[in-house]
């Protein structure tokens, strides 16, 4: 082999092998000298082909370090090194290479990097992507967390402690969980503060609407797609809900509008969990704890054959029941009286909810819950002209709703019914003019002395 690299046959080999590489290469014999080097490499050292080949490596570039490494035996990998002849800083290794029974036969050197600069370039570039990732890992983590705690969840009605106390239960079991109840009553709430009390409350929280999804997105948005796997897939691919709430929780809400053939595709990946992208071939392992919610019927959807019963099966493990409104009517003042903060804080308006008033909330039965609640609120506090938002501030509907569901039944005649509305309105106008008869007069809309005369004859005086 030590004959090897000094025959001819093994320079011939050399110059097919590196003559036309754009990678600077010499060889040396155990003795230091230069057997070969291609012309990219003299170039670089601004050098003549001829005046090297044959000569001691030092002799060529006297700031080689390359008799070191042949008499250390050791091989110098990625070594920063100045070519004075280039008058540049560069990456090289220096390799050197034995024979079959140990004994040092030459060496191999390489330049990597022909400029320390470009290197210090590409980490630069390399840097800089690395903190835009972050940044943007940071930007996706702050849309992707729960962002409602269990003290979000306002009540202390016997209905809403029982849902709370299903809800601690749940976030301590792993398993997937169902939480059902009307629209607005705030199973997304509840969502959010499962994950939140769960072990999984420092990763990831995806939410996914399946109704607010057309259908032909659906699923896509859910398990992501490769490059090229249709029309518009935009390059790279995109990644899905599912993978990017790997580790943590994915809320599939509305699950109850989940196109059926989708369903299957869902409980697939409940079963396998391994979901695979759109146009891709192989599966990728998840591991995500599925919380759904749903305002429809279910059970009754299985029946007209628009939910599968398996599927249902596999999501119905753990339950969560938010209870509607009207069955918390307790919880009205309090959920006002954050709302009226809240508003305060958004508008610098402060607004303040007359007793009347309060009462009539406190009786309607909410078919909206509390996103309805909310709403009437703000819109009073928006509309009110004094800081105390009174009954005349209310929305036709619900003050209409209050008079009837108190009369509905009470098998009165038309007369009392007026007598009664009447006598209403005057002890509300009162409340809220402190007593003013003026103020309440004014508010009622009638003179002074119509006020006096009703007091006397409803005994309100
Ligand atoms: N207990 C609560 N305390 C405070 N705010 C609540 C509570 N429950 C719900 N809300 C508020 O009511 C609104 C509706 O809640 P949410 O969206 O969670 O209801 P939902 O049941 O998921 O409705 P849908 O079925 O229409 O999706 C939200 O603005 C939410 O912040």
């Amino acid at each position: 082999m030590s004959n090897f690299m000094k025959t001819r046959k093994f320079i011939e080999f050399c110059h097919g092998a590196f003559d036309n590489l754009p990678i600077l290469v010499d060889f040396l014999d155990a003795d230091g000298k230069i057997i070969y080097m291609n012309k990219v490499f003299a170039d670089f050292l601004r050098i003549p082909l001829e005046d090297i080949i044959g000569r001691i490596v030092t002799d060529v570039n006297p700031t080689s370090k390359f008799m070191e490494t042949l008499k250390a035996q050791k091989a110098d990998i990625a070594m920063r090194h100045t070519f004075p002849s280039a008058g540049k800083e560069a990456i090289v290794h220096r390799i050197p290479i034995f024979g079959n029974d140990g004994e040092l036969l030459g060496g191999f050197g390489m330049v990597v990097f022909e400029q320390v600069d470009q290197i210090i370039g590409i980490i630069k570039q390399y840097e800089n992507l690395d903190r835009e990732l972050r940044m943007y890992k940071n930007e996706l983590a702050k849309i992707n967390t729960a962002k409602y705690s269990i003290q979000d969840i306002l009540g202390d009605s016997p209905a809403i402690a029982r849902c709370k106390k299903q809800l601690q239960k749940c976030s301590g079991i792993s398993l997937n969980v169902l939480i059902f109840g009307e629209s607005g009553v705030g199973k997304e709430l509840v969502a959010h503060a499962l994950h939140n009390l769960s072990s999984r409350h420092d990763q990831p929280f995806v939410g996914i609407n399946c109704s607010a999804i057309p259908e032909h997105l659906l699923e896509s948005e859910l398990f992501g797609y490769e490059e090229g796997s249709f029309t518009g897939a935009k390059r790279g691919g995109n990644i899905g809900k599912f993978e990017l709430a790997d580790g943590g929780t994915i809320f599939l809400d509305e699950i109850g509008d989940m196109p059926y053939y989708m369903q299957a595709k869902l409980l697939r990946v409940l079963q396998e969990k391994e979901i695979t992208k759109i146009g891709g071939k192989n599966p990728t392992a998840i591991d995500v704890r599925v919380i759904c919610a749903t305002h429809k019927d279910l059970p009754l959807m299985i029946k007209n054959g628009e939910f599968r019963d398996d599927l249902y099966y596999r999501l119905n493990v753990l339950t969560i029941e938010v209870p509607p409104l009207r069955e918390r009517s307790e919880d009205i003042s309090q959920l006002v009286r954050v709302f009226l903060d809240s508003f305060w804080k958004e508008s610098g308006l402060f607004r303040k909810m007359s007793k009347p008033a309060m009462d009539v909330l406190r009786k309607y039965d909410w078919p909206g819950n509390i996103r309805e609640l909310k709403n009437v609120v703000h819109k009073m506090a928006v509309n009110a002209d004094d800081t105390e938002i009174t009954i005349n501030d209310l929305p036709k509907n619900i003050l209409n709703a209050s008079f009837e569901s108190d009369f509905r039944f009470a098998n009165m005649g038309l007369n009392d019914v007026l007598r009664s509305i009447e006598k209403r309105m005057i002890r509300a106008a009162l409340d809220e003019a402190k007593l003013n008869k003026s103020l309440a007069a004014a508010k009622l809309d009638i003179p002074r002395v119509t006020l006096y005369r009703k007091m006397k004859e409803y005994k309100l005086e």
